[in-house]
């Protein structure tokens, strides 16, 4: 393990500095990953690359699997298999190939009979895989969740999912740190969320690329754990790699006890490791930013980015007031789709669906708010509500509570945990034109729904909205008079972490009882393939560049989501830019689209604003932009994590400045050439002005060699082994702490709840 940097460091560089493997001249990182949380969107292409190179999974105990965004949110009563279960035959391929992929390579997976089967970004905390000083990662954006317990949690791509299934190890670059403190007291029916999406109002989607937002100050030191989820949950809406806060007695009491965490003499050993991670005083922030409690009011968004924020107590902005063309185009545009007027109030906004759930807020906290506002009311007649817990532990718990009873008797529908409307790769989704109250994420055009319109806000705020017809002031409601029928809410006990239908995947409970051992890791790397194609010809790529005079493109927008379900990384590019490129109701190619017209159609380069592939982790974005015959993108910036999947495919994301980008953007308007030439990091416009690039060197030696990085990182081996070796007499609660334990016979255990039986 190389020595940590000397002087005054930053919680995230402590954390960084821990996991370092092996760090190469140009900063590029080894990094180790302690906890790793697969789902079965991300990880077809993964396992099957693994497959074909003889690979296994390297730390299978390491690794924790379940299904959520493709699972049906009915009831589950009747529930036997999935082949029976799940009628969408794309969404139960992927759900039964998740299953076996957990048996093949003795990943503890939680299928839909199993009470701990729930979002990712829930299971991993509930089940105490989640721990602070940890490095966590998933093929998910929302990874930053689990950075509430001062962990260094970031989303990854499908290639990444198979590089640390591999090896358990990430090629990392470094993020810079930013600060957001925020002190004093919240205002009743203030919730993180609202903090969170004032936040974003604040530094914008852009605000948080490349750096690690440490979030701090006394309202964040009152929050509890659930609040500081669903804030750290919307770091990567800021943009930022991930959202981390210092663990402390609320972090430690919300762990102890579950089924993971470490226990006895682990558990004082690991807590007194954890009392040391704070950043130093007088470490070095490269951006701070200030927010005072007293200045956030309940908070949503109007627009179709989460940066369009809103206090409920406003008016819908005007776009004459942008302070650029640009700027105002986008809003004209976002008021167009959203179906709104400038300057109307946003408590008159009718809604007709309200979404209680999603990895930002279905946790118990939120069905607890939801409830309290619900309680005693009835959903107005024009609206139907739903709540999807976001586990089947946070359902039973929520049982117990009461709060299913004051849902249904307000005329909400109670669901089953999954993803749900969050993004509408199931049954639960908005039709056109519908518009929704929604506690999740992302209101990107059509995200829960071809046409929806998503408003973003608190579970509290969407409860108020389900019972007025309208969004409305939560604090507005008039309180519920004495002797209401309605079921009293109370605050149970903790997650009872729930009694286990299948203990884990049914082959690997199998191989358990009849005493086999799970499959070892194997590791085979000499006969690896090298895997991406290399870049232009000799590095130099020429060729016509697609306009997309846009910011803030998302990977929503670059591939929506029914692409998804597919598991093959071919045949994307009839999806690419769907909603953009063809027409809704005819399936015909609309013509003045840019990629439908000539030369358009056979681009190699896109150019396009600032924050390009933002959101969703989804690799299919690039594999789609790839599929269609693209090579490199030009813009002022990227979404990191898109950025990182485009040149693991062979795709080379160019920054420029934002004059650059504008003389590019002509050229492509113009319908001329460009040429990138990466050997010496330049582009050239037709006129022969060269802009010069920054890359790093390891994607650069990368693209032009064609290389697989998991072989690359695998001639380290050694170090690896070297490296768990140290962790493991440094940090034991961090090994073998999985549901499998092996005795010293080389039997089988099973843990229950924390305790070992046969
Ligand atoms: C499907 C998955 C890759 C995606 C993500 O990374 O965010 C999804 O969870 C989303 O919210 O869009
Ligand atoms: S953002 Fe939505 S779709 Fe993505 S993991 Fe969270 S709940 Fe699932």
């Amino acid at each position: 393990m190389p020595e940590p940097v000397a002087g005054p460091r930053t919680l995230y560089d402590k954390i960084w500095d821990n996991h370092v493997v092996r760090t190469q001249e140009d900063g590029t990182t080894i990094l180790y990953i302690d906890r790793h949380i697969i789902h079965e969107v991300s990880t077809p292409q993964a396992f099957d690359g693994l497959n074909e190179a003889g690979r296994r999974v390297r730390r299978p105990e390491s690794t924790l699997g379940t299904v959520d965004h493709n699972t049906p949110t009915a009831n589950r009563d009747r529930y036997t298999d999935d082949e029976s279960f799940i009628d969408d035959v794309e969404a139960r391929h992927q759900v039964v190939l998740m299953e076996k992929n957990c048996q093949d390579h003795g990943v503890v997976y939680f299928s839909l009979a199993d009470k701990r089967q729930g979002i990712c970004h829930i299971v991993g905390p509930e089940q105490g895989f989640t721990l602070p000083g940890c490095t966590v990662v998933c093929g998910d954006s929302h990874t930053s969740t689990h950075g509430a317990f001062g962990a260094i949690a970031f989303g990854i791509g499908t290639t990444e999912v198979q590089h640390v299934l591999a090896t358990q190890c990430s090629y990392q670059r470094h993020s810079k740190n930013m600060k957001i403190q925020i002190d004093g007291t919240l205002h009743p029916h203030v919730t993180s969320k609202d903090v969170i999406l004032h936040v974003i109002g604040v530094i914008g989607t852009a605000g948080g690329t490349g750096h690690a937002i440490e979030y701090c100050g006394t309202t964040v030191e009152a929050m509890s754990m659930e609040a500081r989820m669903s804030m750290c949950n919307m770091s990567i809406e800021a943009g930022a790699r991930c959202g981390l806060v210092k663990p402390d007695k609320t972090t430690y009491a919300y762990i102890q006890g579950r089924p993971l965490a470490p226990k006895g003499a682990k558990w004082d050993q690991a807590v007194r490791f954890w009392e040391s991670l704070a950043s130093d005083a007088d470490a070095h922030w490269d951006a701070e930013v200030f927010i005072k409690a007293e200045d956030i009011a309940p908070t949503l968004t109007w627009g179709t980015s989460p940066q369009e924020v809103a206090p409920v107590t406003g008016t819908v902005p005007y776009p004459s007031n942008a302070d650029n063309e640009q700027r105002q185009k986008a809003m004209e545009r976002m008021l167009e789709y959203m179906g709104l007027t400038a300057g109307m109030p946003i408590e008159e906004i009718k809604v007709d669906k309200v979404f209680i759930g999603s990895c930002t807020n279905s946790r118990i906290e939120d069905l607890r708010n939801a409830a309290a506002v619900a309680n005693g009311r009835k959903v107005s007649p024009n609206v139907y509500a739903m709540v999807v817990p976001g586990s089947g532990n946070i359902k039973i718990q929520a049982e117990k509570e009461g709060l299913d009873r004051i849902f249904k008797a307000a005329g909400f529908d109670w669901r089953e945990a999954g993803c749900s409307m969050c993004l509408a790769m199931n049954e639960d989704k908005l039709q056109p034109g519908e518009r929704c109250a929604s506690t999740s994420n992302r209101n990107f055009e059509g995200r829960q729904g071809a046409g929806g319109r998503t408003h973003l806000m608190s579970p509290a705020m969407a409860a108020a909205a389900a019972i007025a017809g309208h969004i409305t002031d939560v604090r507005k409601l008039a309180p519920i008079p004495a002797g209401s029928a309605a079921p009293k809410v109370e605050v149970g006990e903790p997650h009872p972490f729930a009694p286990l239908a299948h203990p884990f995947s049914q082959v690997v409970a199998a191989a358990v009882k009849a005493g086999k051992q799970v499959p070892a890791p194997v590791h085979r790397h000499a006969d690896a393939k090298s895997g991406i194609p290399k870049f232009g010809e000799d590095g130099v790529l020429k060729g016509y560049a697609a306009p997309m005079d846009k910011s803030n493109v998302d990977t929503d927008q670059v591939l929506p989501k029914e692409y998804l379900k597919k598991i093959s990384k071919k045949g994307l590019k009839e999806g690419l830019f769907k909603p953009m490129r063809f027409d809704a109701q005819t399936g015909k190619e609309i013509t003045d689209f840019v990629l439908n017209r000539a030369p358009y159609d056979h681009a190699k380069i896109l150019v396009a604003r600032y924050n390009f592939g933002c959101g969703s982790s989804r690799e299919h974005a690039p594999w789609a932009l790839e599929d269609f015959g693209f090579r490199a993108f030009i813009a002022e910036s990227y979404g990191e994590i898109f950025y990182n999947n485009s040149t693991k495919n062979g795709l080379l994301p160019v920054v420029l400045t934002k004059d650059e980008v504008e003389l590019c953007m002509q050229d492509s308007f113009a319908g001329l050439e460009l040429s990138v030439d990466l050997p010496n990091q330049v582009v050239i416009r037709p006129n022969g002005q060269k802009f010069s690039f920054a890359v790093n060197p390891f994607i650069k030696h990368c693209l032009l060699e064609g290389l697989d990085d998991i072989s690359l990182t695998l001639m380290h081996e050694k170090e690896i082994e070297e490296y768990e070796e140290i962790r493991k007499q440094q940090y034991p609660w961090l090994d073998g702490n999985g549901y499998l334990q092996t005795d010293e016979l080389g039997r089988i255990r099973v843990l229950h709840e924390g305790i070992a039986d046969w």
